[in-house]
């Protein structure tokens, strides 16, 4: 059973034949077309709030197709369209081989260089994310869009300064010193588009409120040549670059904004 990946054998258009619900109604990524987005007053009314906590010896691992920072502290969301807590699983991002690509929500047809997702599952109904993962309300996941500027993201700097450490599959280190979340937010994490979507990797369930914030945060062409060392495999194989989803129809689903 070929395993599935961004390449032309294994890759987004593929995925379908394994993972039916591939071809469902409420799939991610989506384009976002902020002039389609319904201004939701109920949002702002009730503000997304988030509670980080910092992560003591942060694990940070390539998987093979991204790179995974996984959290065990108490680090929680709710308001805005969650009914509930949300406890943050894990983040990892998806990223281009150029800048021109690498995102996997795009904003009136603009794809950026690279999409960072926060992984919450819902704490308040379910008691992990293993049991959450394929229930309707069961995930929420922040989509942060990443710029390039000519200063390198702080926060980013503690994982892209060891990322040599994870370069090949299966490789995992501990972040020394002690790392909060928090620090990979935007400034304001009060504009945000909201949507019901999905996975946006196998197994594809359709479990996930989508949060993708208007502001991205910088990072600098180092950090984004960083990532694309990242290795698939062992010594010798091919980049991680490329790995994300192409947008799915939004169909007859809601696009909602927290602001005018
Ligand atoms: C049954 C185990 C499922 C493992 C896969 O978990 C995922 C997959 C994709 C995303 S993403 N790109 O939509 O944020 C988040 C979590
Ligand atoms: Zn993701």
């Amino acid at each position: 059973m070929a395993t599935w990946g961004y390449g032309n054998d294994n890759g987004p258009a593929t995925w379908v034949k394994s993972f039916p619900v591939a071809a469902g109604t409420r799939q991610s990524p989506i384009d976002i077309v902020p002039t389609a987005a319904k201004c939701d007053t109920k949002l702002t009314e009730n503000p997304l709030t988030v509670n980080y906590s910092p992560e003591p010896a942060m694990e940070l691992c390539n998987p093979g197709l991204s790179v995974k920072a996984n959290i065990k502290s108490k680090s929680v969301i709710k308001g805005g369209p969650l009914e509930g807590e949300y406890k943050l699983e894990q983040f990892h991002l998806h990223w281009g081989s150029a800048d021109k690509q690498g995102s996997e929500h795009t904003l009136n047809g603009k794809m950026f260089p690279a999409e960072l997702h926060l992984v919450h599952y819902n704490a308040t109904k379910y008691s992990s994310f293993g049991e959450a993962v394929d229930k309707p309300d069961g995930l929420a996941v922040f989509g942060i869009f990443l710029k390039i500027s000519d200063k390198p993201h702080q926060g980013l700097k503690s994982l892209t300064d060891v990322l040599s450490e994870v370069q090949y599959k299966d490789k995992s280190i501990n972040i020394k010193q002690e790392y909060n979340p928090v620090c990979l937010l935007p400034d304001n994490i009060n504009k945000y588009w909201t949507y019901l979507g999905s996975l946006t990797t196998p197994p594809l369930c359709e479990s996930v409120t989508w949060i993708v914030f208007e502001e991205p945060i910088e990072v600098s062409e180092d950090q984004m040549k960083a990532f694309r060392a990242l290795c698939c495999g062992e010594c010798g194989s091919a980049p991680i670059v490329d790995n994300y989803r192409p947008p799915l129809p939004l169909g007859n689903r809601q696009l909602r904004a927290s602001f005018q």
